[in-house]
């Protein structure tokens, strides 16, 4: 509500300080930034850790199965914030696709200078708009915002965070859900501003409309910066003007900083004008405004602590504005801010991107401020004048249109007449009057913006102030009673385990008091479902008429209100006597209402700090399934190599047959071979080394043997195992490499750089003995053909050297003895005395096939021991290489295990003190 009487700025405005936060008079978040935040963050408000957030990428149990808690305020949404001061970027489509060089310059300044891109939509193709807001969206990205002017389908489609009506354009309330409804995931509502041209449709636009911000064009009047003096002060929005009151093309520097220091929150310029300033310009410029700016705000905060000290020391008597503090509750107030500074701590630690941590902090800095009585429900509903009535002076303005638009507190002031107040604007945007009201000597009342999906910025305001009230009065008309909006309100309020109390105002809007019973009836039967309790308080009360009648009886000398109230019996006016009973009994700290208010009151951080701490469990949960499903992930890829050595002992399987048969292959045609050629019908053979001499010839056999068997067969044999050392070496060293893949791949924002490995770790991947290879170069064909042929040779000697050649008829052998058996008759017959000589033959035969079988078999059996070290080798080494690459995964899942444990530990100890906190502030019971 905007106060009706003597509304008084701070000496120069500082509309360009707002900020919409919800933060006390005071407040700690008082930071000395150079530019106040308007501006979202990034990333939604609940988000996890940095390690947490990596782990996004990771497992089935990543959020994209569980969605995350996005806001805690109501719908998930939150308001966007605005940085001021701040320079509008203005473009059109031809800006940025006919100009080569556009995107880069928009990419430094939207890095620099500017906090918003406005794309005009209202000329020109749709499709070169939506071209252009896509390029212009690619550029800009998260750092500014983002709004397409008219265009909300194109917003809507290319991801703006929103657009820039015109004043004859959609309502706000349209573009903002055709928005929403396409940003379905967004955790922010889109930003609906307006261009207007007047002071009317700037007020119009910021109030009733809701938009979020406004683009005022000055237009050509000579006195307009003058004339935006009475806009500043009244429209609570940031206003960005377009100045085209300058004699020159572009504004100067002076005229920049004279608009600012106006109370403009920013100047829209085109990207001529901008290419206009260099960046020291615009350094030196910002450093001047912001100066500028901090010194009004510290200004402002001497002010307000002049003006506590001016108030009297009523605040600092009575700690937390309660009368008749025991020592108890003071060392309660101490305890819970003991208690509450560490919560604030190891929620910090474990949700270090949770924004709402604010509310809690806030909490805590307040914690001996007066007890807060906010009046909260729908626009029109009468809240205003509850409050005007409850104070006896009509302080603030009344109307059937929405008029509270910000959060307004009211604090105690000694002024002079009862008709006074003063009012500040504080740097985050709410309004702080200071009246001379009695009853705020003991407590602070806040007026509140309406709710209704109609006024969504004003129903955010609200709905973030509530965590901060001690208690609601709910006003409720008696024209709706119960709207399915109230409703909704309701049950957030519990969320944050509000104390309610009902004041059903209006009622003389009721014929008679059988419909005023129905109604509390109605309105009783219902909260008490969805409170869940039976003790539900209403106060019908009919606050215009009281208003009147307190105002008139004030005038009326020495006769007062309640004297009044009680002498006229009225039932429409006498219930708010009861409501004022209910407000004063709170006040007295040796009654149980009065302890009640104490309770409430050290509830309030309490409950926020509760809320707080299951909003870090459930994250704290979250992020503990997420680095045990990291874990898992990380020993499983390790462990999957074993599969990698099964399948590769599988395969290697048919390597070894095929070089175990091409060494039967060989040993079978050698052994045919000898079969050949070791029978004594062989005579060309006998006669060869009988006659001939050892070393004279080389049998044909041997070199059949060195040039067709062995020779080609050790060729082979070479080459099948030099493939298979190929194919070991290849697949580890392409496993490796994929193994490495799938840990970046799974982790992507955790690099390790090569030298956090040893230095060998990818030479595991090359490294192998080549045993099998080694094994088949010793074998010579030469040197094995020759030990044939000595064997082969000794054989024969043994056998016919005794008999001489003339004992063999060769022509008779050959021609009719063909076989082994055949033979040794005929060498019997031959000769006796060489029988026994010949009779060994076929054993001396048997004994080198036998020596051959043992031999080959014997390389066999080599070859695959060779083969399986090779393997073995290969093997061990991937799965070395795999540990070495996973095992700074498998640490950093493990560490972020333990953090988050240790951080679930200090939480559930968080709860324990808790609980213990609120037993011990359940048990105050009036001394
Ligand atoms: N009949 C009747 N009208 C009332 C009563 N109290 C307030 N009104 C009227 O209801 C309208 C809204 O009153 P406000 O006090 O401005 O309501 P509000 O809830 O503060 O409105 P916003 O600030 O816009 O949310 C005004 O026209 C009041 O005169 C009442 O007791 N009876």
């Amino acid at each position: 509500m905007i106060p009706l009487l003597s509304l008084r700025f701070p000496a120069s405005p500082s509309s360009a300080l707002f900020h919409f936060s919800p933060s006390p008079p005071f407040s700690s978040r008082f930071t000395k930034s150079p530019f106040r935040r308007f501006l979202p963050p990034t990333k939604p408000s609940l988000s996890t850790n940095s390690f947490s957030s990596t782990s996004q990428q990771l497992g089935p149990q990543g959020p994209q199965n569980q969605q995350p808690p996005r806001t805690l305020f109501p719908g998930g949404y939150k308001r966007p914030e605005i940085k001021v001061p701040n320079f509008v970027l203005q473009l059109d489509p031809n800006d940025v696709l006919a100009d080569d060089n556009a995107l880069d310059f928009i990419d430094k300044a939207v890095s620099k200078w500017v906090g918003l891109v406005v794309l005009n939509g209202g000329e020109g193709s749709g499709g070169r708009v939506y071209e252009a807001a896509r390029s212009l969206k690619a550029v800009v990205k998260d750092r500014a915002y983002l709004l397409i002017a008219e265009r909300v389908d194109i917003a809507a489609a290319v991801g703006a965070s929103g657009v820039v009506l015109s004043d004859q354009g959609l309502p706000a309330i349209v573009a903002r859900n055709t928005m929403m409804d396409s940003k379905s995931d967004s955790v922010f509502l889109p930003l609906v501003a307006r261009t207007v041209q007047s002071s009317d449709s700037a007020l119009n636009a910021s109030s009733s409309e809701g938009a979020d911000f406004l683009i005022y064009d000055l237009g050509q009047e000579e006195h307009a910066n003058t004339a935006m003096k009475a806009v500043y002060e009244n429209v609570k929005i940031p206003i960005f003007v377009v100045n085209n009151n300058s004699q020159a093309e572009v504004p100067s520097y002076t005229e920049l900083t004279k608009i600012f220091k106006s109370g403009a929150s920013g100047v829209v310029l085109s990207l001529e004008d901008l290419r206009l300033f260099t960046d020291d310009v615009l350094s030196e410029f910002f450093n001047t405004v912001y100066t500028t700016n901090n010194k009004r705000q510290d200004e402002s905060i001497v002010e307000l602590e002049m003006a506590d000290i001016d108030r009297g020391s009523h605040q600092k008597v009575g700690v937390a504005g309660f009368i008749k503090v025991e020592d108890r509750e003071k060392q309660l107030i101490e305890k819970e801010r003991s208690v509450l500074t560490k919560a604030i701590n190891v929620f910090q630690k474990a949700s270090p991107l949770m924004e709402e941590i604010s509310l809690l902090i806030d909490a805590v800095a307040q914690i001996d401020e007066p007890f807060l009585l906010a009046i909260v429900g729908e626009f029109n509903s009468g809240k205003s004048t509850v409050i005007n009535a409850l104070l006896g002076e009509r302080y603030l303005t009344e109307g059937v249109i929405p008029t509270t638009n910000e959060i307004t507190f009211l604090r105690y002031s000694e002024l002079d007449r009862k008709d006074m107040q003063r009012c500040e604007r504080h740097p985050d945007g709410q309004l702080i009057c200071y009246l001379p009201a009695p009853i705020l000597k003991e407590m602070n009342i806040v007026d509140t913006p309406g709710t209704n999906v109609i006024l969504q910025r004003q129903q955010r305001l609200t709905e973030e102030f509530v965590p901060r009230a001690d208690l609601l009065f709910f006003v409720i008309s008696a024209d709706r009673p119960l709207t399915e909006s109230e409703v909704t309100f309701l049950r957030y309020t519990q969320q944050w385990k509000k104390k309610v109390v009902f004041v059903l105002n209006k009622s003389d809007l009721y014929q008679n008091t059988q419909e005023l019973e129905e109604a509390i009836s109605f309105i009783k039967e219902n909260t008490k479902k969805l409170l869940n309790t039976e003790d539900v308080t209403l106060y019908p009360v009919a606050a215009r008429l009281v208003l009147e009648e307190k105002l008139s009886a004030t005038s009326d000398v020495g006769k007062k209100y309640r004297e009044i109230v009680f002498a006229e019996s009225n039932w429409k006016t006498s219930s708010f006597y009861k409501l004022e009973n209910f407000l004063y009994s709170f006040l007295d700290g040796s009654t149980s209402r009065g302890m009640e208010r104490m309770k409430l009151k050290l509830g309030t951080p309490i409950a926020i700090a509760e809320r707080m701490l299951s909003a870090c469990e459930t994250l704290n949960r979250k992020d503990c399934e997420s680095a045990e499903q990291d874990l898992s992930s990380a020993n499983e890829i390790i462990d999957s190599v074993k599969e990698y050595v099964i399948k590769m002992e599988n395969e290697s399987i048919s390597w070894r047959r095929r070089t175990l048969s091409a060494i039967d292959a060989t040993k079978s045609r050698i052994l045919e071979l000898i079969e050949s050629t070791l029978q004594l019908s062989n005579l060309d053979v006998v006669a060869s080394f009988l006659l001939k001499g050892e070393s004279s010839t080389t049998l044909p056999a041997t070199s059949r043997i060195q040039n067709e068997i062995l020779g080609p067969a050790i060729a082979d044999t070479q080459n099948l195992l030099g493939d298979y050392v190929t194919w070991l070496q290849s697949n580890n060293a392409r496993e490796g490499r994929a193994y490495k893949e799938s840990f970046e791949k799974k982790w992507p924002s955790i690099t390790f750089s090569d030298k956090n490995y040893p230095l060998e770790t990818y030479e595991l991947l090359r490294k192998l003995d080549e045993l099998s290879l080694k094994a088949i170069e010793n074998l010579s064909a030469n040197a094995t053909s020759k030990q044939f042929e000595r064997e082969v040779r000794e054989v024969f000697l043994e056998t016919f050297g005794g008999l001489g050649a003339a004992g063999l008829s060769a022509s008779l052998l050959t021609s009719i003895l063909p076989t082994t058996l055949e033979d040794l008759l005929a060498l019997g017959l031959c000769s006796a005395g060489g029988f026994i000589a010949i009779s060994n033959f076929p054993a001396r035969r048997q004994g080198i096939i036998e020596k051959v079988k043992k031999t080959a078999d014997a390389l066999g059996q080599e070859l695959e021991d060779a083969m399986q070290k090779d393997l073995q080798e290969t093997t061990q080494n991937l799965e070395k290489f795999v540990r070495i690459i996973g095992e700074p995964y498998r640490d950093a899942a493990q560490n972020r295990l333990d953090k988050l444990l240790e951080v679930k530990d200090e939480l559930s100890n968080v709860r324990g003190t808790l609980k213990m906190l609120q037993v011990e502030i359940q048990n105050l019971h009036v001394s």
